[in-house]
């Protein structure tokens, strides 16, 4: 008699949580532009490294995502970018809920979505949709590109009846830029540029507020990558989309990122503009990677200062004590190797203007306003 009284709670309250994550409007949801829409604090994802086959031990863990913040805001697109290993593809999947976080919480709306279940988590699914990598493989070769767009609606029927699927498929590849009546073909007669614009439309398909692109255009030529980031951009205000665009180069990036967030073996290391980022980093590790980027104009590529770092990424199972980037760093000390620095606006930048460059989040005990 309690458990059915309270299971009829519960699922009165999912039934709520999920109506209330599903208000598209502004003046429903109260969400205008530049305002979080997605709150990410101290997020932790370990995956535990076993021994043995038959009785499992656990020997240790791989901290694949090891307190990361950050706030997505309505409108924007915030690049997340960093060496391959250092967690970007598991903060994709834990924003996503495709992984459940070891530890911290994921505010969608104001709300915690990484307790959800049942229909509650079933809507913020909706909500936030992923873009993946490769478009080579991430679409089922035995399946029409009909049915690949149209699946998601399989689990939400509430947004195309049957009956109006095939027409809301061909509004999407219109959307995409691609042909409608391209309906029935299947993945492997479309070009790498094409599949990814399927891929678009299928992470579209269920009218999300937050898309997570994870790598969307890697796998493709540097011709193609243009064409793809200048429709996701268009596609942005068409549908007043927020983003998260994960990339491991800084250079990908630049053009559509409103922010960037720098990450280093699990965690956020710099963030900031893209102006901050690009033009003032303050983080010897974004200096690094920023001085292998090529620049356009000759004479200032042969001007450009090249920082090679040494030895490899540490293995994340085991980072380094206090500044994970100490071990490849030149301005190491002994401080940096005793105390983790905090990913906030460095002492020595806070009393200049809050719009000045070298105003940002820096976790660095010997930060620099490095003109790049
Ligand atoms: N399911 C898993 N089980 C164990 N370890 C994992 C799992 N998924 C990821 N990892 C480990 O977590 C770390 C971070 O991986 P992740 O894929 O998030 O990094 P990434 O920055 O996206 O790299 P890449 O660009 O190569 O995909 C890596 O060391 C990886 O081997």
């Amino acid at each position: 008699m309690h458990r059915d009284s309270s299971g009829r709670k519960e699922a009165r309250e999912e039934g709520e949580t999920a109506r209330k994550l599903l208000a598209r409007s502004r003046a429903e949801t109260a969400y205008a532009a530049g305002e979080p829409i997605l709150e990410v604090r101290d997020l932790v994802k370990h995956f535990p490294l076993t021994q043995g086959v038959v009785l499992k031990r656990q020997v240790g863990a791989v901290k694949a995502v090891d307190g990361v913040s950050f706030d997505l805001r309505r409108g924007e697109t915030l690049g997340i970018v960093g060496e391959s290993g250092c967690g970007k593809s598991t903060v994709a999947k834990l924003v996503t809920s495709l992984e459940a976080p070891t530890a911290g919480e994921i505010r969608f709306k104001g709300e915690d979505i990484t307790r959800l279940s049942g229909k509650a988590l079933k809507a913020v699914r909706r909500n936030i949709q992923m873009v993946f990598q490769d478009p080579y493989t991430s679409l089922n070769p035995r399946m029409t590109v009909g049915d690949i767009i149209g699946e998601p609606f399989e689990i939400h029927p509430e947004v195309a009846p049957k009956g109006d699927r095939r027409r809301k498929v061909q509004e999407l590849l219109d959307v995409v830029g691609l042909n409608p009546e391209y309906i029935n073909r299947y993945p492997h007669q479309f070009s790498g540029g094409q599949r990814q614009r399927i891929g678009i439309a299928r992470g579209l398909a269920l009218r999300p507020e937050i898309i997570v692109a994870d790598e969307p255009v890697s796998a493709l030529d540097v011709s193609v990558q243009a064409q793809v980031v200048n429709l996701m951009d268009r596609l942005q205000d068409e549908f007043d989309l927020s983003y998260m665009f994960i990339a491991h180069d800084l250079s990908v990036v630049r053009h559509i990122s409103d922010r960037v967030g720098v990450m280093y073996l699990g965690r956020i290391v710099e963030i900031g503009s893209d102006s901050a980022i690009y033009e003032h980093p303050t983080h010897p590790y974004t200096q690094a990677l920023l001085s292998a980027v090529p620049v356009p104009d000759p004479a200032a590529e042969a001007r450009r200062e090249r920082i090679v770092l040494e030895g490899d990424v540490p293995s994340p199972a085991d980072p380094p004590s206090g500044c994970r980037f100490r071990t490849r760093c030149w301005k190491a000390q002994q401080r940096c190797v005793d105390l983790e620095p905090p990913l906030t606006v460095p002492p020595e930048f806070a009393s200049t203007s809050a719009s000045a460059p070298a105003h940002h989040p820096s976790a660095c005990h010997f930060p620099e306003d490095r003109a790049m």
